[in-house]
């Protein structure tokens, strides 16, 4: 067994060593490419006719299929660092497939489901490099799925964040549909849901996670993505924003439900305070950035969710992370605008949407079923940090993890 991939779950749990990976996926996206893939718990694999080694991973249920337990392994890498994937795959094996022993799953080893603009035009590249066929699946089809799939398979995924809180949805299989999935990357897809594989993109917006990631660049030369959010925490939007107090000599314009701190144009006051761009703080320009940027979207997904009597809103894409301050910007928006009847709903496992949809599209062709059976965030950094043959530079640290499930095979 390669050492290594005992490392990359390399958490407390060490029962769970690294087995055989099978089920590689990408989504390769303008900014990011996302990777899925499952490994097994265990070094043993057993076919289908039931040649059980003694340690196998692999039971009968019930319905007669064969259920495969491991884990779900999740990274990300920039896209322009396209190589850094390549040599991640390659080093780990994954595009190989696993399961060699396994008859019926040695099939498609070669080819590997693959989402996002970048399935087209990298598949020269993965062919070149890897040896691998990229077998395409459909962006927006992959978001759906995965989007599905984690409501309806990975428990607490789905959560609000209101005043500084998570609180964890209980999401009822048999009301979950429709809603509306804001899925924000590079550029922003808004999605109308209706069921398994029965959606409409209803909407989008160019100005998404790369509009705030360029300009902010641009804006503050912070040199990456994590280093721009943490300079918007440190800032105040009101040097830069005017705000309705600003216009209003301190008072709220209540007769139309504007509140004195409402803003009432971002970036405002940088016309009327007569500075350059080098008279701010780099901090206050990244958070009146973010603060529009999430204002904006909350706002177009609001008046989306209005046109179709949509009351739920699922908000995914990495632009997210998790970040306080981008949600609860994104939260308030959709309340003030729908007047508390929408809600704004985030997902633990944002960004892999289109991954996990290719990654569950297998499902298509071989008949494979994946179950979760629970989710675990995995402290990666102190896996990879365990490696001394892992280059940080090759994956983004604070966003691995793995949840651990099952794969029901035909
Ligand atoms: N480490 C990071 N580096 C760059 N951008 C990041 C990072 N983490 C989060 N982001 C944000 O996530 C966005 C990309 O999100 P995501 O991966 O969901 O989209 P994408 O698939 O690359 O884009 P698209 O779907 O439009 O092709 C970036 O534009 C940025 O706002
Ligand atoms: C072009 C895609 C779908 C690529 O992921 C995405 O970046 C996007 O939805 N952009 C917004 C395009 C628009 O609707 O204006």
């Amino acid at each position: 067994m390669d050492q290594r991939h005992d490392q990359i779950e390399g958490n407390s749990e060490p029962s769970h060593s690294f087995g055989q990976v099978s089920h590689l996926a990408l989504d390769i996206g303008g900014t990011l490419i996302k990777v899925v893939y499952f490994s097994t718990s265990r070094d043993d694999c057993i076919d289908h006719e039931g040649d059980s080694s003694a340690n196998n991973t692999l039971g009968v249920s019930k319905s007669g299929k064969h259920i495969l337990e491991g884990r779900l392994h999740f990274a990300k890498f920039e896209t322009r660092n396209i190589n850094d994937c390549l040599e991640f795959i390659s080093s780990k094996k994954l595009h190989l497939g696993g399961f060699q022993r396994c008859r019926n799953l040695a099939k498609d080893k070669n080819l590997i489901k693959a989402t996002g603009g970048g399935a087209h035009k990298f598949a020269e590249l993965f062919r070149e490099k890897l040896g691998i066929d990229l077998d395409k699946e459909d962006e927006m089809d992959c978001l759906v799925a995965g989007a599905n799939f984690l409501l309806k398979a990975v428990h607490r995924e789905a959560y609000t964040y209101v005043g500084g809180e998570k609180e964890f949805m209980q999401i009822d299989q048999n009301d979950l549909y429709p809603y509306l999935l804001v899925n924000i990357g590079s550029g922003v897809s808004m999605i109308k849901v209706d069921g398994d594989g029965k959606f409409e993109r209803v909407s989008g917006t160019n100005v998404g996670g790369g509009t705030f990631w360029g300009l902010g660049r641009l804006l503050t030369k912070c040199k990456s993505f994590d280093e721009l959010l943490e300079l918007s925490y440190r800032g105040n939007n009101r040097v830069i924003d005017m705000l309705v107090g600003d216009i209003y000599g301190g008072m709220d314009y209540s007769k139309i439900g504007l509140s004195s701190t409402t803003i009432a144009s971002s970036f405002g006051k940088a016309v009327s305070d007569y500075k350059e761009l080098e008279d701010y703080k780099p901090e206050d320009v990244a958070r009146s950035l973010l603060r529009m940027i999430s204002n904006n979207i909350g706002q177009i997904a609001y008046l989306n969710a209005l046109q179709f009597g949509l009351k739920r809103i699922f908000f995914g894409g990495f632009f997210i992370q998790g970040q306080p301050y981008t949600m609860d910007t994104i939260s308030v928006a959709v309340h003030f605008w729908s007047k508390g009847e929408a809600k704004a709903m985030f997902l633990r496992h944002e960004g892999f949407l289109g991954a996990l949809g290719a990654y569950v599209s297998y499902a298509k062709n071989r008949l494979d079923d994946l179950v979760c059976n629970e989710s675990i965030q995995i402290p990666v950094s102190a896996s990879y940090a365990a490696d001394p043959k892992y280059n940080p530079r090759n994956a983004d640290l604070n966003d691995n993890e793995s949840m651990q499930c099952s794969v029901y095979t035909a």
